[in-house]
């Protein structure tokens, strides 16, 4: 059996600010296949952004890890030296991909220069090697005469052309993995499915695992195979994208499908998700989801502390509704050894039924 290309395990991420702490990602714990488009979905504030981020080391100043592991081959990224990890991970195993393309070019170097310099800071190659790779990538990602577009300035590209440049760069040094937060928001619906399928494309022709970071279930649905859903700090859910959307496990994944337009299905039922978001300097006890659910099912829910368990259809939910000991009503699927189901998420199979 193949290891994970990633395994998060009890994270735990802390802001610290004048009056407060914030807990803005608490005791997350998933895999990343080898090859898998791994979506991270839930609303604004949830902690999507936090985890992105924490994953490279890339936390605000005030923010800390405090507590978990980040395993990517043999390293431990949360544990391993800062110089280690920019020589060693960042921008060579592990890019990232934001949402303002603007923000991740230099305004005054040509798209040449800084891909070319990406390329040389990571590789042992020569400024002509470099620039093939450079051309290379550019081509990969869909630009069109590469060569030409190397003394370009970034101001010379249109939107989706940016963040394609910037794609470019975070895939110029063959990462293992690709960390995409919102890639396609603000960009035009189409330019967006372009830059969609170009993920795809990438995940299916390099040796590239993706996490996509998206509040949008329909660009989920479309791309990921597996998708994590995330609520207040908390990672809910973690299931292959035709059980999110055929049988979603966690009662914050039903609400946010019903109350959202486009999909599919539960147009007929759209609902609004009653109460608001907690406040992560002081999150509810027990399921932080408990205020808001509609199916509470035990005292616990509002006390316990949740585990992930892992189920028989390869989905992991952190919820007492599955827990017969908790819900003596439940009579579904049991739940599975974590060594167990393993072998099911071998191979996610992509949910091109949706
Ligand atoms: N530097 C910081 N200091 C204090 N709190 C912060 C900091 N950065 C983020 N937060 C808080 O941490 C929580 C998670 O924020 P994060 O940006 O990770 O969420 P998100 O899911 O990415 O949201 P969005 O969809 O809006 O991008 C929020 O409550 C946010 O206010
Ligand atoms: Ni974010």
């Amino acid at each position: 059996m193949t290891s994970p290309r990633l395994s998060v395990r009890d994270l735990q991420v802390t802001y610290t600010t004048k009056h407060d702490e914030v807990n803005a990602v608490d005791r997350v714990s998933f895999d990343v296949q080898n090859d898998e488009i791994f979506g991270i979905v839930g609303e604004s504030g949830c902690g999507k952004s936090t985890l992105a981020s924490t994953i490279l080391r890339l936390l605000d100043d005030n923010g800390e890890i405090t507590g978990g592991e980040i395993r990517y081959g043999d390293w431990d990224l949360a544990a391993m030296s800062e110089g280690e990890l920019a020589k060693q991970i960042r921008g060579r195993e592990i890019s990232m991909v934001f949402q303002d393309p603007n923000t991740s070019l230099d305004p005054v170097y040509t798209i040449g220069r800084q891909l070319i310099e990406t390329i040389r800071q990571h590789l042992d190659v020569s400024k002509q090697e470099a620039r093939k790779r450079a051309i290379q990538s550019l081509a990969d990602v869909g630009i069109p005469s590469p060569e030409d577009r190397l003394d370009d300035y970034p101001h010379q590209f249109s939107g989706g052309m940016r963040q394609r440049v910037v794609i470019a760069i975070a895939l110029s040094c063959d990462p293992g993995l690709l960390i995409a937060d919102e890639p396609t928001t603000g960009l035009d619906v189409s330019i967006q499915a372009q830059i969609l399928d170009l993920l795809e494309d990438i995940n299916a022709n390099h040796d590239t695992s993706i996490i996509l970071i998206t509040h949008d279930l329909g660009v989920v649905a479309e791309v990921c195979d597996r998708v994590g859903v995330m609520y207040a700090g908390n990672l809910v859910e973690v299931s292959p994208v035709d059980v999110v959307y055929d049988d979603p496990k966690h009662p914050y994944t039903e609400d946010l499908l019903r109350s959202i337009p486009e999909t599919h299905e539960m147009k007929s039922e759209l609902t609004v998700i009653k109460g608001t978001p907690p406040d992560l300097r002081e999150p509810p006890s027990g399921c932080r989801y408990h205020p808001r659910c509609t199916k509470v099912c035990s005292d616990a829910c509002e006390t316990g502390d949740i585990p992930q368990e892992y189920r028989e259809d390869g989905s992991v939910v952190r919820c007492y509704l599955y827990d017969p000991a908790e819900n003596p009503e439940y009579e579904g699927s049991a739940k599975v050894d974590e060594g167990q189901r393993d072998g099911q998420l071998e191979s996610p199979e992509r949910g091109d039924q949706l």
